[in-house]
């Protein structure tokens, strides 16, 4: 397995607003993710997580500093480059944000289908195999509407891993679960990555997490204040 970094910051600041009112959300972040790592991103409401996390998932521009991911420098990155390191990222957010009206299977199928030229029948293949992967076999043609909010969230596991992306953004996953289903997202999440060699970053407040963690980070005010190893990787 190699070590090369999927992603290395250096010397990372970040402000939002103009004049008056700029504030500083990041201070001075140095972080890297080496390959297969599920590291977790702590710290207080407003204290820049979901800032880290937007700015390596290539969904706002870096202003000061340095984000390498899988190699490529975001810093001055133009839009077409940032665009196409993004679709090779997976993606899990709070809400599901699955589409109402598509079915479990479809919603899967569209992580996939953000890969130019892969043919239909291949990504319906692959979107039935992750779905599987997550319990779901039996609830491929559900729409959400149907599905439990454990089981909605076990879709967007499924849509995030099924491209096989080299890293995986997640941005508070369980908040909205019950303690069961936030430990089955979890779990999933660790030991589908650990088969693949995804590496995983995810933010939250829930401390359920942390005992899943290789490595916790945490933010304070924008700095992060501890790197804490918790597994020998
Ligand atoms: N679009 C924005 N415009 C202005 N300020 C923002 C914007 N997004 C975030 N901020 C500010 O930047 C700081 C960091 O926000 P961020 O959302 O990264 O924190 P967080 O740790 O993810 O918080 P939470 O746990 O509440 O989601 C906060 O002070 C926030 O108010």
């Amino acid at each position: 397995m190699d070590s090369d970094p999927i992603v290395e910051v250096r010397g990372l600041n970040h402000w939002f607003g103009t004049g008056e009112a700029r504030k500083l959300a990041l201070s001075n972040i140095n972080m890297t993710l080496t390959r297969g790592g599920f590291t977790v991103l702590m710290g207080p409401s407003g204290s820049g997580k979901t800032t880290v996390l937007t700015l390596v998932g290539c969904l706002r521009a870096v202003q000061e500093g340095s984000v390498r991911l899988m190699g490529h420098e975001l810093n001055g990155a133009s839009a077409k480059e940032l665009t196409a390191l993004r679709q090779r990222l997976g993606f899990i957010f709070q809400a599901h944000n699955l589409h109402e009206s598509l079915t479990a299977l479809q919603n899967v199928i569209m992580g996939v289908q953000v890969r130019p030229g892969l043919p239909d029948d291949l990504a319906r293949h692959a979107a039935a195999r992750a779905l599987g992967l997550v319990g779901l076999s039996d609830r491929l043609d559900y729409l959400p509407a149907k599905l439990s909010g454990g089981q909605k969230q076990r879709v967007a596991v499924a849509r995030a891993l099924v491209g096989n992306p080299a890293l995986v953004l997640a941005d508070e996953p369980t908040a909205a679960l019950d303690k069961d289903s936030a430990s089955d997202v979890v779990d999933l999440l660790k030991r589908l990555g650990a088969r693949r060699g995804t590496t995983t970053l995810l933010v939250t407040h829930d401390n359920r997490i942390l005992d899943r963690a290789d490595r916790i980070l945490t933010l304070e005010d924008g700095r992060l204040v501890s790197v804490k190893e918790t597994a020998a990787e």
